[in-house]
């Protein structure tokens, strides 16, 4: 029986480990905080879960066009119930996820995990000396909050994504500091709720998204009071007893009373014994991996933020199934991203898959961008700013990318990753069937539209 040895737990880790499973391997996770990881517990889930009460709180707001009158009713977040929320929520997702696990004889080890390695194959060890030979290694060690010098986090004022739930009040003011999509959300969400914010970005918000989309989003969140400083990066932020002062290169000045360092993710790959095990890391830190998730050490893998793959949920999951089921060989393809749906959850989101005006070629293109303004189902819901844009190529008309500004933009992109997936043209999009009223009856029109002009 193979032996497979997976360090951490997370999405990347516990898919890994339940394909590994179904392959019939003996499988070991070695997990130092608590299975479904920082994916479950830290970031990802407890982010939505935010995202979802702020959800709620506009509900309260944007009544009036319906004829409904609030009469001002004062709609207050409270801070302590929703912290508990996020909290219960990523705990008994951990705890699905650990059952499942059980139940798939996979046997989770609580420890820190580093690899050591032998005359013939390699072990993995934990922190209390207990030992598993492997046959197969998957490291699934993900990412942590990367920390800039002179933003030191103190859990107080100067906070990382994975601060916020402990905090015992909503801010008054939040300084974000970053725009990327993390920045972006979690400013979006505080606003929502109430909070007075300000969004530092070095450079446009949203690097690499659509143009088009993030200047709509730019526009809606400025018009909901949103400040945004963009174009000089921070320099330093000095906490102080009751606020923080953010420092920009320029020596603009903000004052917030709590300030949020959004500055990305920083793969977990250090400690592990990964270069005595001969495998190799790039310059920012994350371990090189191929379509198939192989390091440049035999039989050790990595899937998931750690590896070098986008530092994405859904790719996580993927990538570690795809790891084992090469490592154990079971048929499975590389990893494609050309249909890689993805989002930004602000109210209306941006959901976005395939090409985009970047991309080198894009003159054999033909596009087509679709106002939501005219949807039936935008208007009803009086959520009608926002697009879709169809991007197919010029001579086959395969679909190649979309782009899509929408309420809930993130359940409509997968229409279109489905197209490119299956290689659909635009005219097969376009004699498909969509509810009527509804937004993904705009893909369909797009669709329609972008066949009328070929
Ligand atoms: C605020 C925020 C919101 C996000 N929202 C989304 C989203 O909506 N959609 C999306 O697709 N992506 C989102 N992401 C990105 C996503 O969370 C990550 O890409 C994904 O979680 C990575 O999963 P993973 O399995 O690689 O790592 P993780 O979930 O981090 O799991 C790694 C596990 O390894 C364990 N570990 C680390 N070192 C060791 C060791 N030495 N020994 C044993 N165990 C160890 C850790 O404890 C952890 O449990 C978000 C990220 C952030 C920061
Ligand atoms: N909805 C989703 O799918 C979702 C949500 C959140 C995060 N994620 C993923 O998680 C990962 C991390 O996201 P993220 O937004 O935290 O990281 P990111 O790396 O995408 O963005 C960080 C931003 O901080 C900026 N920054 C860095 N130093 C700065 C400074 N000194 N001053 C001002 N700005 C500075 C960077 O220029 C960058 O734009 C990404 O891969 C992202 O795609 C996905």
């Amino acid at each position: 029986m193979t032996r497979l040895v997976i360090l951490g737990g997370g999405l990347a880790g516990y898919q890994g480990a339940l394909v590994g499973a179904q392959l019939g391997a003996d499988v070991t996770v070695v997990e130092m905080d608590a299975v479904g990881g920082a994916t479950t517990l830290a970031d990802c889930v407890p982010s939505r879960t935010l995202l979802a009460s702020a959800e709620v709180v506009s509900g309260y707001r944007d009544t009036e066009a319906h004829g409904v009158h609030s009469g001002g009713l004062d709609v207050t977040v409270d801070a302590a119930a929703l912290h508990s929320r996020v909290k219960l929520l990523a705990g008994a997702q951990s705890a699905d996820m650990s059952t499942v696990l059980h139940k798939a004889n996979v046997r989770v080890v609580n420890g820190r995990a580093k690899i050591v390695r032998g005359e013939t194959s390699h072990a993995v060890v934990t922190d209390d000396d207990e030992q598993f030979p492997a046959d197969v290694i998957l490291v699934a060690t993900g990412s942590r909050p990367r920390v800039l010098p002179m933003a030191e986090p103190d859990g107080e004022r100067i906070l990382t994504y994975r601060d916020l739930y402990d905090l015992p009040e909503l801010p008054n003011h939040l300084v974000v500091v970053g725009a990327g999509v993390s920045g972006v959300e979690l400013a979006h969400a505080y606003l929502a709720m109430g909070v007075q914010v300000t969004l530092i970005a070095n450079d446009r918000i949203l690097p690499g998204i659509d143009p088009d989309a993030v200047r709509l989003i730019e526009d809606t969140l400025h018009a909901r009071g949103l400040t945004i400083v963009q174009g000089t990066p921070m320099e330093r932020v000095v906490a102080g007893e009751h606020g923080a002062r953010v420092v920009l290169a320029d020596g603009t000045e903000v004052d917030g009373d709590r300030v949020l360092v959004a500055a990305g993710l920083v793969a977990n790959a250090r400690g592990l014994g990964l270069s005595a095990a001969r495998v190799e890391l790039t310059a920012s830190g994350h371990i090189k991996v191929d379509g198939f998730a192989q390091t440049t050490a035999r039989g050790i893998y990595a899937a998931g933020s750690c590896s070098t793959a986008p530092a994405l949920a859904n790719v996580a999951a993927i990538q570690g199934q795809i790891a084992v089921r090469h490592a154990l060989s079971a048929p499975t393809t590389p990893l494609r991203l050309a249909h890689l749906p993805r989002a930004v959850q602000t109210s209306p989101e941006i959901a976005y898959v395939g090409e985009t005006y970047a991309d080198p070629g894009f003159k054999e293109r033909s596009l087509v961008v679709l106002p939501l303004g005219g949807n039936a189902s935008a208007k009803i819901q009086q959520v009608d700013e926002g697009f879709i844009k169809l991007i197919c190529d010029k001579r086959e008309g395969t679909v190649v990318g979309g782009v899509i500004v929408a309420r809930r933009a993130s359940e409509l992109i997968t229409s279109i990753s489905m197209a490119i997936a299956a290689r659909l043209t635009v005219d097969q999009v376009a004699r498909t069937f969509s509810v009527f009223p509804t937004l993904s009856n705009g893909v369909t029109e797009a669709a329609q539209l972008l066949m009328s002009r070929r």
